[in-house]
């Protein structure tokens, strides 16, 4: 038993981090993500950079149909979850198993907020129910930064970047945005947010030196 409890805590405390980018459509967590893989800082932990929706896999590519087109809202909801599935097992957890800091656009808040709007007429309290269906099997992460930005101007962005989803509405983002506030300030130790409206450099300043603050405070621990 004595010997079981050490090779837990020993697992624990070799455990990598796991840092989530969060935002609306349009907040710009994929440009910042470009230059944080350039970056000779970041690049030095040899940190494992991810996303979700994942890419080129089954259930990713499910996702991209579903939100292409009319899928039903519950069904959309169970794709988008059981992509995250696919992502822990065949990638999250065996790079934080190996002690690996990974890094993931988008992760299960994004779940919450989005899925906890389109639900909002299906179900009573979609981001709690949501949240529930996640318990007991995902990994939550060890910090989330979280891409605030005004709805009107994300939009404006996501116009001049060409391709849309169909989530990217003034309204419905308002809604997601509320909820990723909420979230957030349901659990400040785990979520820094970023003014996401200023120049692309100002962001990509703060979102490398919050990481390396939370990178450098985790190994004084
Ligand atoms: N800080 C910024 N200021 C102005 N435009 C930006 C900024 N960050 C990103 N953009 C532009 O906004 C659009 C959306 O950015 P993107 O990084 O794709 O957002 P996200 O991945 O969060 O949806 C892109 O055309 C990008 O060039
Ligand atoms: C991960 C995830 C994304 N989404 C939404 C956010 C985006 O509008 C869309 C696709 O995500 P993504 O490809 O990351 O879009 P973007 O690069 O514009 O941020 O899916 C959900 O609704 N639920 C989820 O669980």
């Amino acid at each position: 038993m004595k010997t079981c409890k050490k090779k837990i805590e020993k697992a624990v405390l070799m455990r990598g981090k796991l840092i989530t980018l969060e935002g609306i459509d349009g907040s710009g967590k994929s440009t910042v993500v470009k230059k944080l893989q350039e970056n000779h800082d970041i690049r030095v932990f040899e940190p494992v950079f991810t996303r979700e929706p994942t890419r080129g896999t089954l259930t990713g590519n499910a996702v991209q149909k579903a939100i292409q087109s009319d899928t039903d809202q519950f069904a959309e909801l169970f794709l988008f979850t059981a992509d995250h599935a696919e992502h822990l097992a065949k990638l999250v957890k065996p790079a934080l198993e190996n002690g690996k800091t990974v890094i993931s656009d988008r992760y299960s808040d994004s779940r919450y907020a989005y899925q906890g709007i389109t639900l909002k007429n299906r179900i009573e309290n979609p981001l709690e129910w949501v949240k529930s269906l996640h318990r007991g099997w995902t990994v939550i992460p060890d910090l989330t930064i979280l891409f605030d930005i005004e709805p009107e101007i994300a939009v404006e962005r996501c116009g001049k970047r060409g391709e849309q989803t169909k989530f990217e509405t003034i309204e419905l983002l308002r809604g997601v945005r509320n909820i990723f506030l909420r979230l957030a300030a349901e659990e400040p130790d785990r979520f820094i947010v970023v003014d996401a409206s200023c120049s692309p450099e100002d962001v990509e300043k703060t979102v490398v030196q919050k990481i390396l603050e939370f990178v450098q405070r985790d190994e004084n621990k």
